[in-house]
């Protein structure tokens, strides 16, 4: 292991509530690391929340810290802006603690509303860049979340290097999800060393973490990829209504939800057994972004539509009766002799009845990057499911090569990252994976 840049041993457990120098660095820019750093001797990350800040307020503020990453159970907000980085050539295992406490000081501030550095977006020294973009002023917490994941090239990458000592640390179950049927991915949307998703009731605050904590990345990641998404695709709470995707059906009905506690423990939380102890608490997140031929399904008849998903688009009942909450019935009959819930439907496949028991928590968004030449939109659904392991999302996926939704769908982006049990107060995101033995 090697030392911190400033030649101190490296313990794995930086100072609380200061930005390292790098972080510095990509906050201030270039020109005016000298100033800052050596006026002030390493600024505070973050400026008190409200300060300097007077239309914001930490209320709409969920806790960063706690045994579980926030981001995963809390109510899903409206808004996303999900991000894939990568390290950057020469990083080494105590640049990439550094950087996960940067990040972890950064993004205490980010979720209460705070604004970064000492001087915050207008107040530092005037020749010196803002410490804080400035877009989220006044804007709040928004009930912003952020959710740090790691890759599995953060343990091996596919030529088998170890950059970071993380080897012995890679969970058994944690291999590259399989190729499936119809892929079509783009690597420009694939993968990716560490993923951030961030989640706001309002775009400017997501898009403002993100921003920022890429530029505090500076020197030691960039972004790979990242996507915007609204009008969120699942319910995570049985306090929320039940949004629609762009097919105009109702998405998120039978999802595993937070006062689920059981369903959470079975699921989708890495038990407390499991032999790497850091990722006890943690869950697998998978991204798919799925693009969605919507000018061809608006084309298709109500009835096809309903056939297609297995449920009715008003009210979202199951087509074997009921309303939206009641259970599908898989071996129903419809009045012209067939099973009232096609064989190909979406929901029949996907169900947990064909699963073997598999459920999975699903957080998607709905996209739209703007249109093409021939005036069809860019439009799908940027897809998140959290699971214990990634076995659930590859069985459903694999299940799904039969559904008679592909005809509109194509997956052109995918990821998989393991997300690290919640954080206690004065750790950093991702510490155990560190500090302690497996
Ligand atoms: C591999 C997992 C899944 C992918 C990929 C996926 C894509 C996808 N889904 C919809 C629309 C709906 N999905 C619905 C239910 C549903 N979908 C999955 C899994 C994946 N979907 C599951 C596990 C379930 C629940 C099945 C059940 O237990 O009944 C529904 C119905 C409403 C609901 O329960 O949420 C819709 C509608 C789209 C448009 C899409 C890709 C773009
Ligand atoms: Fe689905």
């Amino acid at each position: 292991m090697s030392g911190t840049p400033s030649g101190e041993p490296d313990t794995g457990v930086p100072e609380p509530n200061r930005v390292s120098r790098r972080g510095l660095f990509g906050l201030l820019g270039s020109g005016a690391v000298g100033l800052a750093v050596g006026g002030a001797g390493g600024a505070a990350l973050a400026t008190a929340a409200g300060a300097g800040n007077p239309g914001g307020s930490s209320s709409g503020a969920v806790p960063f810290r706690g045994a579980h990453q926030a981001g995963i159970v809390t109510p899903a907000q409206d808004r996303l802006h999900f991000a894939s980085f990568q390290l950057l050539r020469g990083v080494d295992r105590a640049a990439l603690i550094e950087l996960l406490s940067d990040w972890t000081v950064a993004a205490e501030a980010l979720t209460r509303g705070a604004e970064l550095g000492a001087g915050g977006a207008a107040s530092g020294p005037p020749l010196a860049p803002p410490s804080d973009t400035g877009e989220a002023l006044g804007l709040g917490a928004a009930k912003l979340t952020l959710t740090f994941g790691f890759g599995r090239s953060l343990f091996e990458t596919k030529d088998g290097e170890d950059r970071f000592g993380l080897a012995e640390r890679l969970p058994a179950e944690f291999t590259e999800l399989p190729a499936f049927a119809f892929d079509l991915l783009d690597s420009a949307t694939t993968g990716g060393d560490l993923c951030i998703q961030a989640c706001a009731d309002d775009p400017q605050v997501a898009v403002h973490a993100i921003r920022n904590l890429s530029r505090i990345a500076m020197g030691r990641a960039r972004i790979a990829w990242s996507q915007l998404g609204f009008g969120r695709t699942s319910s995570t709470s049985q306090s929320q209504d039940t949004p629609r995707n762009l097919f105009g059906f109702k998405d998120g009905t039978a999802n595993v939800m937070a006062e689920d506690r059981e369903g959470l423990a079975e699921h989708i939380w890495v038990p407390e057994s499991h032999p790497q102890e850091w990722l006890r608490g943690g869950s697998y997140l998978v991204a798919r972004k799925i693009a969605m031929t919507i000018e061809t399904w608006d084309r298709a008849s109500l009835s096809e539509q309903e056939r297609i998903v297995g449920r009715t688009k008003g009210e979202g009942g199951p087509l074997s009766g009921g309303a939206e909450f009641d259970a599908p019935n898989f071996e129903a009959v419809s009045t012209a002799g067939g099973p009232a819930i096609a064989t190909d439907a979406h929901v029949r496949l996907a169900h947990p009845e064909q699963n073997g028991g598999a459920r999975m928590l699903r957080r998607g968004y709905n996209y739209v990057d703007g249109s093409n030449p021939l005036g069809q939109l860019g439009a799908g659904l940027f897809f998140i499911s959290f699971q214990k392991d990634p076995a659930t999302f590859v069985r459903v996926q694999q299940s799904l090569k039969a559904d008679s939704m592909n005809e509109y769908l194509r997956h052109v982006g995918s990821g998989l990252w393991a997300i690290p049990r919640g954080i206690s107060p004065g750790e950093y995101v991702g510490q155990a994976l560190f500090t302690k033995s497996a």
